[in-house]
């Protein structure tokens, strides 16, 4: 331990969740590796029984984050607590109350399920009932079995146990349904949910979107390090608009496509044919794709067409992923 740690004010110290503040609260967290700066200016909190979802492309600084607020690294500057302790610098304190799934397993091969269980609980300052624990991640009629005679989805359901053995308040899942078959995943989704109802503050790392929606009571998504949407679900789609789609009609030049208030229009070209989309970000969030339609409807009157294969759909987490990652929109922050 550093003296940083005996240097701490008192204040410092004292643990937020336990006043119903954050478990977990990460300030303009920036982190280096050599000169490429991997982590920029990354700040949020997770409070008890809270799921928080970040989201990212490939190398946006998911897993560097977690291993900062694991311990692993120190920040290059900001700041990240868990239970208002420096997990680098005061590891006493929060390894016992958080544990982690990470990416890449930690499992001994030649062991068995049993085994890797049993080290894990020897581990824990308090640790669960190892039958109630393999129960959970339905791994009990396989605990004889070694570490190397698993399926890959078996083996991230005995990585997920060996975190829960320690019964956690603060639990980091990276991608911890990776290679899972649907049902595994559908399971794990419920223990997932059960746990942060039973108050533990969850921060998870996937590539599923869907997994996002079920589970995160707030997500954000990074790309190149920085955090560029942020809030829960419904809020950071409220604020990406409706999308209303139509096929061009034929005899219209797309030059000619009416202008709707409130709306963008976007033409794509699709199964050769002109697809036009306006996406509705003005007014009520409630009756905004209402008035973009009947703004439409009305011009194809005028116009004596009709608006085939008319479709009207808010905006996806997936829309708004694709939008962050793409580079090429050139309105995100360098
Ligand atoms: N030890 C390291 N040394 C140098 N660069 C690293 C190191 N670890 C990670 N990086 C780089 O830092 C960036 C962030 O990596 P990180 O693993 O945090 O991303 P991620 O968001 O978890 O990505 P993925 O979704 O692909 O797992 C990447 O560009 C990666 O190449």
């Amino acid at each position: 331990m550093t003296t940083t740690a005996n240097t701490e004010p008192a204040a410092a110290n004292q643990d937020p969740a336990q006043t119903g503040g954050p478990s977990v609260v990460v300030r303009d967290l920036h982190q280096h590796y050599g000169d490429f700066e991997a982590v920029k200016g990354v700040s949020f909190e997770i409070r008890p029984g809270e799921l928080f979802a970040l989201l990212g492309t490939n190398g946006a600084g998911k897993t560097t984050t977690i291993e900062t607020l694991e311990g692993f690294r120190r920040p290059s500057s900001g700041s990240a607590r868990v239970f208002g302790r420096d997990p680098f610098d005061q590891p006493a304190g929060v390894r016992e109350r958080a544990n982690a799934v990470l990416q890449g397993s930690g499992l001994l091969d030649d062991l068995s399920v049993d085994e890797n269980l049993g080290l894990a609980s020897d581990l824990a300052a308090a640790p669960r009932d190892a039958d109630e624990v393999l129960g959970l991640v339905d791994l009990t009629d396989k605990r004889k079995l070694r570490v190397r005679q698993l399926s890959g989805g078996q083996k991230r359901r005995l990585d997920l146990a060996l975190a829960l053995i320690s019964d956690p308040e603060v639990l980091y899942l990276d991608e911890p349904t990776t290679g899972m078959d649907p049902e595994a995943r559908n399971e794990t989704w419920k223990l997932i949910s059960e746990l942060k109802e039973s108050g533990v503050a969850i921060l998870l790392t996937t590539h599923y979107l869907e997994e996002a929606e079920r589970l995160a009571d707030r997500l954000a998504i990074m790309h190149r390090g920085r955090v560029h949407v942020e809030g829960t679900l419904a809020g950071v789609l409220a604020g990406w608009g409706d999308r209303v789609s139509f096929l061009v009609p034929s005899d219209v030049r797309t030059a000619d496509l009416p202008e709707v208030d409130g709306a963008e229009v976007g033409v794509q070209a699709r199964d050769q044919a002109l697809w036009a989309t306006y996406t509705v970000t003005g007014g009520e969030v409630a009756d905004r794709a209402h008035h973009a339609v009947s703004a439409l409807f009305e011009w194809a009157r005028e116009q004596g067409t009709t608006l085939q294969h008319l479709q009207v759909r808010g905006a996806s987490l997936e829309d708004v992923f694709l939008r962050v990652a793409d580079d090429t929109a050139g309105t995100l922050p360098e």
